[in-house]
């Protein structure tokens, strides 16, 4: 089986799960944050660097990588893994989300999604076939259905329609599917902020078998708390034993209220494209570096973080860099940033093991946010 999750633990006081993801490329702890590398690189970061702060799973995409090089180019070297130097799990998100959110669109039908390249122009064609092929050549362990992520807001007809051809979709991606026993393909449950399309997505889905659940159609604009209510009624309707996998979130909060709500996986491009014009994350909030007030600050970033950045630089120094746009200060705030992440999973993954989860939320956003919401 390509991939296998092994529930540990239930946390007795908020209900998240410990849990194990065996892939052919290693075992992965969740409640996991995966560091997201769009064009097989995390941007700015070496795999060594990633395996210093101990990121266990990172992303790529099959939009991106079928537009430049091309998957055809992975493939011939060998895959992503040896294409980009990670011997660790890979997940490939299917270019759904990123034709609609990416390119001038043309025109989605039942067959697939015409639309022109971001890049050249190009007039370009993806069906549920071909994001199989991409991701069957490109070789990740977890690969995603070809969906369609429903705009947000939408009318209520629209996303039940929307959301029966993407179950459509899926039943063609698993007949095109052509390495199921070491690539993972995992359904997207959809079904917009409408908790009868909701349930019924989730139900239809559990149905084919999955080795895991991605929840879909979220993270789109909405506010967290309808997030939060959709998470509640879909969430009970998934598999204990499967992992479940919430798409594009990334907020400390979202983590932490996400894992409460029974998610395993997350991703977010947030930590690395916020670092990129000097926001970081630290144990006392949000901190925009790049601030005139850090120019003659000469301590850490963080106090309380251990990481090469904290260890090593001033915030002055920090401040320097990015407004002088040196590649280095991206470098340092994006390390800064994923470690940050990585390390609160752990915490969370610490505070079920200890059963006080709820506890610990409540901690962390009163340190990073000020209040309890
Ligand atoms: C496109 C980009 C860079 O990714 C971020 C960020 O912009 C942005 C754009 O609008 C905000 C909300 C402000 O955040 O939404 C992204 C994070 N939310 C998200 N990623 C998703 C990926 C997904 N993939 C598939 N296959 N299917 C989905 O339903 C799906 C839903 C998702 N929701
Ligand atoms: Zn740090």
């Amino acid at each position: 089986m390509a991939v296998r999750y092994e529930l540990i633990k239930t946390c007795k006081q908020s209900g998240a799960r410990l849990g194990r993801l065996h892939t052919p490329h290693g075992t992965i702890e969740t409640p996991i944050f995966m560091p997201v590398g769009t064009q097989a690189t995390v941007k700015t970061m070496s795999p060594e660097e990633l395996k210093e702060m101990n990121a266990q799973i990172i992303l790529s995409n099959t939009y991106h990588l079928f537009l430049r090089p091309g998957h055809d180019i992975v493939k011939e070297a060998g895959g992503l893994h040896s294409f980009m130097n990670w011997d660790r799990p890979i997940l490939t998100d299917s270019g759904g989300f990123q034709v609609f959110s990416l390119s001038q669109l043309r025109n989605i039908t039942e067959e697939g999604v015409t639309f022109r390249s971001h890049l050249s122009g190009e007039k370009l064609f993806i069906s549920p076939e071909k994001a199989m092929e991409i991701q069957n050549a490109l070789g990740a362990d977890i690969i995603m259905a070809f969906d369609e992520c429903p705009p947000h807001p939408a009318e209520k007809a629209y996303v039940k329609a929307s959301t029966e051809r993407t179950y459509r979709w899926l039943k063609r991606c698993i007949k095109a599917h052509a390495r199921p026993h070491d690539q993972a393909l995992f359904g997207i449950v959809q079904g917009g902020m409408h908790q009868d399309l909701r349930e019924e997505s989730a139900k239809q889905l559990v149905e084919l078998d999955l080795p895991g659940y991605a929840v879909g159609g979220l993270s789109v604009g909405e506010p967290k708390e309808v997030m939060y209510e959709v998470l509640s009624y879909t969430t009970p309707h998934l598999p204990v034993h499967k992992p479940r996998y919430l798409m594009g979130v990334g907020s400390p909060d979202a983590l932490i209220q996400g894992a409460i709500l029974g998610i395993d996986m997350f991703d977010c491009v947030l930590p690395t494209r916020i670092a990129r014009n000097g926001t970081t994350m630290t144990s006392q909030g949000r901190l925009v570096v790049r601030n005139a007030k850090f120019a003659r600050d000469y301590t850490p970033l963080d106090p309380a973080c251990d990481c090469y950045t904290c260890r090593n630089y001033t915030r002055a120094y920090l401040r320097h860099l990015i407004k002088a746009d040196e590649t280095f200060g991206l470098r340092l705030t994006t390390y800064h940033n994923l470690y940050f992440l990585l390390k609160l999973m752990e915490q969370v993954r610490q505070a079920i093991r200890e059963d006080r989860l709820l506890d610990f939320r409540d901690e962390f956003m009163m340190k990073y946010y000020g209040s309890l919401s």
